[in-house]
């Protein structure tokens, strides 16, 4: 069984993968310092929770938190016995290409999301992941990365107001009915809700032009159902687009790479 690990900004998830499906996924905050033993607690304690039969013998690792990786690979050494694949590594191959300017080191959560996507749908896409920050990545027609848009994640917007102006409030998203809000809550929800429907509809209308070409928009991230309702924002929503992308970029390894026998 393989074990997917994706550390983004704010949140790690886990999700066990017995070569057909996902058998659970466990989510606990990114924090540097939590070592080995301490994931392997709450990793434990879970499974055990869940009645999951497990048998880990590969584990894959995407971190866009450079300094998580060496707690996990000594998870994964100490726990079940085996060296894991960590995404952006050179031993870790990659099933599509990256084409942007020389010296870019791309998040690896967007490679593996671009791999997931075109793995599901082919190329010219727009995967869009409402993570710490919102990101749209450009998949070209032979899968690969091409390039994108980073913008602010809309939990940071939140957080960002609250903390530069002494009288608002710290809000959770939520979808609004009406724009014009008529209390504090109500205005920043709607700000902060149609501003981002705003923003993904005027990126994604810009790429396409841009990009000239018919294009297919795939949401993902926690949030993307919330700002798909009763908006067609998307062509799909995949919540689990990164855990299958993890898939395939491990499948790819074991077909053609050396980094499981390092
Ligand atoms: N309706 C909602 N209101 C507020 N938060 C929500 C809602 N639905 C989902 N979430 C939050 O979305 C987050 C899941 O998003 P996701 O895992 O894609 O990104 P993240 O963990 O915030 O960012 P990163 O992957 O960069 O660490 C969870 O923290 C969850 O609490
Ligand atoms: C943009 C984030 C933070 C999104 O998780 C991550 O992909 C990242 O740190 N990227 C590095 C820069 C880039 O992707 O071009
Ligand atoms: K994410």
């Amino acid at each position: 069984m393989l074990l997917c690990i994706d550390c983004g900004n704010t949140n790690t998830v886990f999700s066990i993968w017995d070569g057909r499906e996902f058998l659970c996924t466990l989510r606990t905050s990114t924090h540097h310092a939590r070592t080995a033993d301490a994931y392997f607690t709450w990793y434990s304690t879970l499974i055990k929770h869940y009645g999951i039969d497990t048998d880990i013998t590969d584990v894959i690792i995407s971190s866009t938190v450079p300094r998580v990786v060496f707690n996990l690979r000594v998870f994964s050494d100490r726990f079940f016995g085996c060296r894991p694949m960590v995404v952006g590594r050179p031993e870790c191959l990659l099933p599509i290409q990256a084409r942007v300017d020389a010296g870019t080191a791309v998040g690896p959560d967007r490679l593996v999301n671009s791999a997931g996507a075109f793995d599901r749908h082919g190329g010219d896409l727009i995967v869009v992941d409402f993570g710490t920050a919102t990101t749209f990545d450009v998949v070209a027609e032979d899968g690969a990365y091409v390039g994108g848009v980073i913008a602010p994640g809309v939990n940071l917007s939140l957080e960002a107001l609250h903390m530069g102006a002494a009288a608002l409030p710290h809000v959770d998203i939520s979808r609004p009915d009406k724009v014009i809000g008529t209390n504090t809550v109500q205005c920043i929800q709607s700000g902060v809700f149609w501003g981002y429907v705003g923003l993904v509809t005027g990126i994604t209308e810009r790429i396409r032009k841009e990009y000239a070409r018919p294009m297919r928009i795939i949401g993902t991230g926690g949030l993307a159902p919330l700002f798909a309702q009763g908006d067609m924002l998307f062509d799909t929503i995949e919540d689990d687009l990164t855990m299958h992308g993890l898939t395939v970029i491990h499948a790819y390894n074991k077909e053609n790479g050396i980094a499981h026998e390092q």
